[in-house]
């Protein structure tokens, strides 16, 4: 990508900067309230460019939170194939907020509608192979290593005994849906395990990254090695569009209209399908859980560079 190409971000950075005041920082779990209202950065690379464009904070450390749902799901589906995962959650949005639990007892037979909403993610990691809670997420953690070509990511643990400190509402979707049949074993080491996945430190070159993998129906571009596969790309990417950005994913798909996840700490990851990947931070959130500039900054690239996709 050349230099008009960096300029024009640099401007589009700072056309969304003043969207920063308007969210607010996520504090229900109280280390990720230490995050800046005013940071926004963006990374995007494009598949065969080996040297992604950034501007504004691109090099902000941030946790990847609900983000890492996207490769837990593409991970209990290369465990378990499409059928059995499709037993335990749904494929459908709910509309409501994504740590909701009034679903669960309303629709029988309680079983979360969707893997992107909390109690979808938690009965997916229950599900990930391995002996212990331990081997379940050295595995997610070296799924997402590979997807972000970088070995030495890992997680945060402050962030993560944070959360563990606080989570009472994601305990008790784990119990209700124990109750339910729709996790099996120890509820809270699958939470644990959910927590850890959560708090995987990246920045938004990963996150790019991982995104331009998904945007080339899961092969690295370097060595054509298949990372995910092609069926699982596809199943995630629709997850993305009708339940990534949660009950705003409507609006995002009109306004900014590419598969995209966001999380809690303000990151967002989005997929250009056959052309790149992009991540954009920005810790202030709307009242939905989704970063304010970041949606503003995404919509404005996609209007600038026309990269709906409808
Ligand atoms: N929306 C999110 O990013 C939620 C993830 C967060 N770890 C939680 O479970 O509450």
């Amino acid at each position: 990508m050349g230099q008009q190409d960096g300029q024009a971000l640099m401007e589009l950075v700072a056309g969304s900067r003043s969207q920063c005041h308007k969210g607010k920082v996520a504090d229900y779990i109280p280390m990720l309230a230490k995050a800046s209202a005013e940071t926004l950065g963006i990374d995007l690379h494009k598949i065969g460019e080996k040297n992604p464009l950034e501007a504004g904070d691109s090099t902000t450390v941030f946790t990847m939170q609900s983000i890492s749902k996207v490769f837990t799901l593409i991970l209990a589906l290369m465990d378990w194939g499409e059928e059995v995962i499709f037993e335990k959650v749904g494929m459908e949005p709910t509309g409501d907020n994504f740590n909701s639990m009034v679903k669960l007892e309303l629709v029988e037979p309680g079983r979360p509608f969707n893997p992107m909403i909390n109690a979808g993610a938690i009965a997916i990691t229950s599900l990930i192979k391995g002996a212990s809670p331990q081997t379940k997420f050295k595995r997610i953690l070296g799924f997402i290593r590979t997807v972000a070509g970088d070995e030495k990511l890992d997680y945060d643990r402050e962030i993560f005994e944070s959360e563990v400190a606080t989570a009472d509402r994601n305990r008790s979707l784990g119990y209700f849906l124990k109750h339910n049949h729709f996790l099996e074993g120890n509820v809270e080491a699958h939470l644990q395990v959910y927590f850890k996945h959560c708090s995987i430190s990246v920045t938004c070159r990963h996150l790019a990254r991982m995104a331009m993998i998904m945007a080339n129906n899961g092969l690295d571009p370097d060595n054509g090695k298949e990372i995910i596969p092609k069926r699982y790309v596809q199943i995630a990417k629709v997850f993305m569009i009708s339940c990534g950005m949660y009950n705003a994913s409507g609006e995002f798909a009109i306004q900014v209209g590419i598969p995209a996840k966001s999380g809690v700490s303000g990151g967002i990851m989005a997929i250009v399908p056959g052309k790149m990947g992009i991540s954009v931070i920005g810790p202030a959130l709307s009242n939905k859980g989704n970063s304010v500039a970041g949606v503003h900054l995404l919509q404005r690239l996609s209007e600038k560079w026309q990269l709906n996709m409808f």
